[in-house]
């Protein structure tokens, strides 16, 4: 499926199939396009190639039942109790009064709302919030419920009250689409995750599975600095094959644990704040890629 916006393209041929009770991880940096592809995927940006299906429907822009989508924003009526907001968004996702009330039961069970369903929302913490946008999308039973950065702002505790539905929801059947900048989130989560580079999803597979294939069983050495490199010590770290980090601050070099690099660092005259050596992550992965990415749009402008 591609999308644009006017004459700009946003999304490049992306393939993606979520399964009944799996939990689909989108990752990707600003601007990749994962709003784009939640925006195609609710019927709100209409493909220029392509089709998607949901359950079985096309979305076309209008309430899609087969779908429940919790936005980034909190989108939650603030005067109104948790129970009323739960009863407004039942109506509004086209069921009965007697399904909402039903549904609402349930849910009351699922998400442990049962002690602050009077409270307005108002008077909530974030993830007290979080959790109730969560409920709010989810009383109709949509067969795909997207989650975008669902646990942004929130504290521990609450964050895993959140995993922890979200695993229900998973149980009970209903495919998950999970964007989120979290990696160590999509590792712990996801059945399978997509990496989404500039609008194309380059890689989607189950995480450990991903690691093995791209590591092979190497290690990650990791080199923190406290300043940012000048360009001569930058160009000395590069030629040992350290590739930095969105910040700047952190080098990563993949390798065999019996590598010297770390003395070879010292020897160059380099004084980083930490070095430690670990397995590989979806962070490993995914600065692998954005390089790769990089070289390849370099090679081409070239
Ligand atoms: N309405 C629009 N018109 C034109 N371009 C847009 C529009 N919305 C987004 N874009 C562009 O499309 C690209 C993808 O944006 P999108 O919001 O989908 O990325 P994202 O991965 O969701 O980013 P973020 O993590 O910052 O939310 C970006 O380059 C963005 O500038």
């Amino acid at each position: 499926m591609s999308a644009h916006y006017g004459s700009r393209q946003v999304l490049h041929g992306v393939d993606l199939c979520i399964q009944v009770g799996e939990i689909f991880g989108l990752l990707g940096r600003n601007g990749a396009g994962k709003t784009s592809l939640v925006r195609a995927i609710c019927g709100r940006l209409a493909p220029s190639a392509g089709s998607i299906s949901v359950g079985g429907n096309r979305p076309d822009g209008a309430s899609v039942p087969s779908i429940g989508l919790v936005p980034q924003d909190i989108a939650l009526y603030p005067a109104l109790t948790i129970q009323e907001n739960l009863e407004v968004f039942g109506r509004l996702s086209g069921l009965s009064r007697k399904a909402t009330r039903l549904a609402i039961e349930e849910a009351i069970d699922v998400a442990h709302l049962g002690e602050r369903l009077n409270d307005r929302v108002d008077h909530l913490s974030g993830g007290w919030k979080r959790r109730v946008n969560i409920v709010a999308a989810m009383l109709h039973k949509p067969a795909l419920l997207i989650l975008d950065e669902p646990t942004v702002g929130v504290d521990v505790d609450a964050r895993n009250a959140l995993h922890r539905m979200i695993q229900m929801l998973r149980r009970d059947g209903t495919g998950i689409l999970l964007v989120t900048h979290d990696l160590q989130q999509a590792e712990l989560l996801c059945d399978r995750v997509g990496i989404l580079l500039n609008g194309r999803l380059v890689l989607q597979g189950a995480p450990k599975m991903l690691l093995e294939t791209a590591f092979s069983g190497r290690g990650e050495f990791i080199i923190e600095f406290a300043e940012i490199l000048l360009d001569g010590q930058a160009r000395t770290l590069r030629d040992m094959g350290f590739m930095a980090n969105e910040n700047r601050l952190s080098w990563h070099l993949v390798g065999d644990r019996t590598l010297d690099c770390f003395a070879d660092v010292k020897r160059a005259g380099l004084d980083p704040r930490e070095m430690h050596f670990r397995q590989p992550g979806l962070d490993s992965l995914f600065l692998w890629l954005s390089q790769q990415q990089c070289e390849y749009a370099s090679e081409g402008v070239a």
